[in-house]
């Protein structure tokens, strides 16, 4: 598990260190863990990972984040890298700087078009100025010809993206980096940020172009929130975090990330006691005459991901078509309160057919848990103009459908204005949350990276403000943008809060916050990391939903 904290978090468990003097250490510590990856990236780059007769080019800022920077800078020295420093702000860390210089590193100043000027109007001060200036395309070909570039210009004091001419020499760089490496396979140069890809914002994730997408992160104390949700996340390459001292001191996670092995060891196995019925019963409402597949996936991974006992709720030629893949399912045309399950799935296929839209109606308004995906989210968001959902109902939206429930919710005067597909795609963990505090639900937003918020706490409450929890998962194959992958993730998803309604203490040990209320996004979350893990079964290759379904099993098997 990754817990990823908020900037203000790492800064108030920072402060009474640098209260008491002790900033310098901090910042030796983070450096020292920096030149460590920095020196473990170069070896990648020559054939006998030598790190003698390698160059890195650092681009160095005006805060704190240029002065790990530059610490960094001058421990690479004293191992014989030749290091270039490009100053890029019109301040620079006089220690660090100070520090490399002794080291015989080497130090530019990126100046803009009109330099002369630059200097004037800057007010440079000597450290600074004393600096050889360098231009936009000079600087290229610095960082081009280079084995790793540092990127040291923005950590978490940043505001908004990077700005003008280092935000030039970043799109430059993307323009002209070369792809393949000096006969080594890896591509050259590699890129190392310092903290956060500089523009990345700790909090959000959000990624403003242009940025220095990098091959490694090296951050300090914790992880942020913007290393573990999109789109921060796919330009920070391979984290590291490097503990400073202040580890003892953070508060809460703002961000849950599960990983693989928590995904495993948090999956719901049975006991030797249990029966079909005290291991949950998943109701499942999918699939219309248009869309008959998605019933027959969503049904699949369900049984495959272990579920006590599918009931299918649909029409003769649905149920016959379940029946053909999966004859363990329990087909019917009941209604849902016909039956008792412990959880529902309804939505998946369920497009312009009266009968199965009236099911999924009566799901929404059900007791029980119920994952609400596909056709089942527009009924969700009208649903709210009358009551909140509550954290058991759990909205599986892709940015697209999110859209669409906020437009919604905006109909009903719930939120200010309509939210824009792209708007959600820039900052998804925002909007999920805002989603979460909205509905009442717990919101799992699909994406490259998978965000799940749930309003727990206050926000459950009829105020709507308060607390969300938030988890995030990852890794998932890029083959899963697919048609019926998200039919495969519900019936995944209805599986485990079946479970869980059965269980509700079963996912407890992935933390507190998994208790109570937040076990439905707990196991939100966990459906979400079984199905990126059965996604990679053979690798990265092609995976349609029905292997997909295939897959659960085999990630499940123990040896
Ligand atoms: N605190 C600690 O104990 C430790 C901290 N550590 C390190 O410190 C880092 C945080 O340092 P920080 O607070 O100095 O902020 P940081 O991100 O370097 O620079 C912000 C400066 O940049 C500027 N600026 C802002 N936005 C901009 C933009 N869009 N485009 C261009 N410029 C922009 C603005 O300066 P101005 O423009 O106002 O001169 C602002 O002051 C942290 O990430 C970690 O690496 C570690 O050593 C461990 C111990
Ligand atoms: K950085």
């Amino acid at each position: 598990m990754i817990e990823a904290c908020s900037v203000d978090t790492v800064r108030a468990a920072e402060q009474p260190l640098l209260d008491a003097g002790l900033g310098d250490l901090l910042m030796r510590r983070a450096a020292r863990g920096l030149a460590r990856e920095c020196e473990r990236q170069l070896r990648l780059t020559t054939p006998d990972g030598a790190l003698r007769g390698t160059t890195a080019v650092l681009l160095v800022g005006s805060g704190n984040n240029g002065g790990d920077g530059l610490w960094a800078g001058s421990f690479l020295r004293a191992r014989g890298v030749a290091v270039t420093a490009v100053l890029t702000g019109s301040r620079v860390h006089e220690d660090g700087l100070a520090a490399l210089r002794a080291a015989g590193g080497s130090v530019l100043r990126l100046s803009d078009h009109d330099d002369a000027a630059h200097r004037r109007n800057a007010d440079l001060p000597d450290s600074v100025a004393a600096a050889g200036p360098v231009g936009v395309d000079q600087a290229v070909s610095l960082m081009a010809s280079a084995h790793l570039v540092v990127d040291a210009v923005l950590g978490t004091g940043a505001s908004g993206g990077l700005r003008g001419a280092v935000a030039e020499l970043v799109a430059a760089f993307h323009d002209r980096a070369p792809e393949q490496g000096r006969g080594t396979g890896q591509r050259t140069p590699r890129v190392v940020a310092c903290d956060l890809v500089s523009g990345v914002s700790g909090d959000t994730g959000e990624a403003p172009e242009p940025l220095l997408r990098a091959h490694a992160t090296v951050t300090f104390g914790a992880a942020k929130t913007g290393h573990v949700v999109s789109p921060g996340e796919q330009v920070t390459g391979e984290l590291t975090v490097v503990p400073i001292g202040i580890e003892d001191r953070l508060g809460d996670a703002a961000v849950h990330r599960l990983e693989a092995q928590d995904v495993l060891a948090a999956w719901p196995r049975p006991g030797a006691t249990d029966t079909k019925y005290s291991r949950g019963v998943l109701g499942v409402v999918a699939g219309a005459p248009s869309y008959p597949g998605a019933a027959i996936m969503c049904t699949q991974a369900a049984v495959n991901a272990g579920a006590g006992m599918v009931r299918f709720l649909g029409d003769s030629t649905a149920r016959a078509m379940v029946l053909a893949r999966s004859p363990e399912v329990v087909c019917s045309d009941d209604q849902p309160w016909d039956v008792h399950v412990q959880a529902w799935l309804a939505g998946p296929g369920v497009v312009g057919d009266e009968s199965q839209a009236a099911r999924v109606q009566a799901v929404i308004e059900a007791k029980e848990p119920a994952v609400l995906d596909a056709g089942a989210l527009d009924a969700a968001a009208r649903s709210v103009a009358d009551a909140r959902l509550g954290p058991h109902k759990v909205l599986t939206p892709h940015a697209g459908e999110l859209s669409q429930i906020f437009e919604w919710l905006h109909g009903f005067g719930l939120c200010d204005a309509a939210v824009e597909r792209s708007d959600i795609e820039a900052a998804p963990l925002h909007w999920a949350r805002e989603a979460a505090r909205l509905t009442g639900a717990t919101v799992l937003l699909k994406g490259a990276t998978t965000v799940i918020a749930s309003p727990v706490g206050d926000a459950a409450s009829s105020s709507g403000a308060g607390e969300c929890l938030c988890l995030s998962v990852g890794d998932a194959s890029p083959w899963l943008a697919t048609a019926g992958s998200g039919d495969t993730l519900a019936g995944i998803l209805g599986t485990v809060l079946a479970h869980v309604a059965e269980h509700p203490q079963a996912l407890a040990g992935l933390g507190d916050w998994a208790r109570g209320a937040g076990r439905w996004a707990a196991a939100a979350a966990l459906g979400a990391g079984l199905h990126a893990l059965a996604s990679r079964v053979r690798g990265e290759s092609p995976v349609p939903p029905s292997v997909l379904a295939e897959n659960v099993r085999a990630v499940l098997t123990r040896p």
